[in-house]
């Protein structure tokens, strides 16, 4: 398997954590599209958002997603990557699409303990418990529909990664 990883969910699901702990014990590279669009834009999410709305913010998104991919390399998307169809049907399209997916609770709680407010300005502008809720619920559809694999998030990051592998191991419905 050398196509291209690319791990979804909401904000706190893991992406990063577990993105990069996969990437180690499959020898593939790790990108983070938050990450490069840092890297190369100098702006964190919350100026880019600032300046050019989240419309702008999803359209250098959906470019980092395409510069980002690449074969044997896992790529953790923007908690958002799923709200737009083409980003949905590219990962589908090229590579296998992994949800981590835990209760928005859990999630908040994430949150709460690392807030990074530059990289995760407010989506509603509600206190964050209610943010997830309301996220999940905008999103659970789109996340399932965008996924090869769920896996369960709750766990701790050594445990997730044990699951992909073994999911990754099986035939993945296409
Ligand atoms: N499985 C886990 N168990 C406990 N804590 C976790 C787990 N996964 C991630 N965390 C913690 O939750 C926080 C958010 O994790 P991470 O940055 O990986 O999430 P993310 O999905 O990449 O979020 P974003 O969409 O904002 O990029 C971090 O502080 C991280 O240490
Ligand atoms: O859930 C979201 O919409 C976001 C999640 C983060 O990863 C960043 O991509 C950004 O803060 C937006
Ligand atoms: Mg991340």
């Amino acid at each position: 398997m050398t196509q291209p990883i690319f791990m979804i969910g909401a904000r706190g699901a893991g992406k990063t954590t577990v993105g990069s702990a996969l990437a180690q014990a499959l020898g593939f590279k790790f990108v983070d599209t938050d990450s490069y669009l840092l890297q190369t834009s100098k702006l964190s999410v919350a100026e880019i958002v600032e300046r050019e709305g989240w419309e702008g913010f999803r359209r250098r998104e959906t470019q980092a997603l395409e510069s980002t991919s690449a074969p044997q390399t896992v790529v953790a998307t923007g908690g958002g990557i799923v709200l737009a169809a083409e980003n949905r049907a590219f990962m589908r399209r090229t590579g296998t699409v992994i949800y981590l997916r835990s209760p928005a609770a859990t999630l908040a709680q994430r949150l709460e303990e690392s807030p990074l407010e530059d990289q995760r300005p407010t989506l509603t502008g509600k206190p964050i418990t209610e943010e997830m809720l309301q996220v999940l619920n905008e999103r659970e559809n789109l996340y399932q529909e965008a996924a090869h694999i769920v896996i369960d998030g709750t766990q701790d990051p050594a445990s997730i990664v044990d699951a992909i592998l073994d999911a990754l191991a099986a035939p993945v419905a296409r």
